[in-house]
């Protein structure tokens, strides 16, 4: 079985601040994981170390069999797909774009349009616009867009390069809870049909949809607990991670969590 992701006793340090302290995870073929952690707990430091974007203090990281340091790290981000909240920052740029450019721009991993683009580009973006149902969007800008739209644009964007790994980061930000379910369906058909690994990180545990298999627990920087998501969701592990008393359900194939009564409303 290859190795997905596989990180050895794995830190980030940052003026001074440990903000990943020997992570030790490992990712194998058909895992599908979500990333789930306070707000600052590290998520976003080990996406961009997984991406390659940023390189830990200390250890060994491998991804999709290429070992930094004796890798070509542009290469590997040629093979990784990653849909972040952070593209807003972009936001200028993208505006003007029309849907279909943006999507086909995904394959030269640019924001804005600098490549030639073939015909067979063109029919690639054609039919990830008609799988994701966006294909009425077709010469719409993307200042025009609802947020659901763009967000789907964003994944059609990241899915253009054939990934072999596919980053999801707090892709239901800002959605209504009709939008977010069919983000999360189309998450599910990504699974399902692409050839991809899908790395998820949510603050919301009931978005664990039955197709993601495994879950890391992120507190302060360090692994809480990490493994198959029924043995990771515990009443325990969730509330040491959130620091908040949680029970967790499971409801359709889906776990969802309440906040014990001494715990609702408390202030820091
Ligand atoms: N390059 C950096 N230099 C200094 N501090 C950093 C750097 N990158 C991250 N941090 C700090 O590390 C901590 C973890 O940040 P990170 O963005 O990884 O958390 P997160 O779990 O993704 O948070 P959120 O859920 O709010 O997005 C934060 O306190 C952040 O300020």
């Amino acid at each position: 079985m290859e190795t997905v992701i596989s990180m050895k006793n794995v830190s980030f340090v940052r003026e001074n601040r440990v903000i990943l302290r020997d992570i030790n995870w490992k990712v194998s073929e058909k895992e599908q994981w979500v990333i789930l952690g306070l707000n600052g707990s590290g998520k976003t430091s080990l996406l961009n170390i997984v991406s390659g974007y940023q390189y830990p203090t200390r250890g060994e990281v491998s991804v999709l069999g290429h070992t930094f340091g004796k890798t070509n790290l542009p290469e590997l981000r040629k093979q990784i797909g990653f849909v972040s909240s952070s593209l807003d920052r972009f936001n200028q740029t993208l505006e003007s774009e029309t849907v279909e450019d943006i999507i086909v721009s995904g394959k030269f991993a640019t924001i804005g349009l600098y490549h030639t683009v073939t015909h067979e580009d063109r029919q690639q973006a054609e039919q990830l616009m008609a799988s994701f149902r966006i294909d009425h969007l077709k010469g719409k800008t993307y200042d025009t867009l609802s947020q659901g739209e763009k967000r789907k644009v964003l994944i059609g964007r990241a899915l253009m390069a054939k990934p072999k790994l596919l980053i999801l980061d707090e892709p239901s930000i800002g959605l209504d809870i009709l939008t977010r379910e069919e983000i999360l369906a189309l998450i599910k058909e990504i699974i399902v049909t692409q050839p991809c690994h899908v790395l998820y990180v949510t603050h919301y545990i009931e978005e664990i949809i039955e197709e993601m298999t495994h879950v890391l627990l992120l507190k302060d920087g360090q692994i809480v607990a990490a493994g198959k998501k029924e043995e990771v969701l515990t009443d325990e592990y969730l509330s040491e991670t959130f620091q908040l008393g949680m029970n967790v359900r499971w409801e359709h194939n889906r776990p969802w969590v309440s906040i014990e009564k001494k715990s609702m409303l408390q202030r820091s």
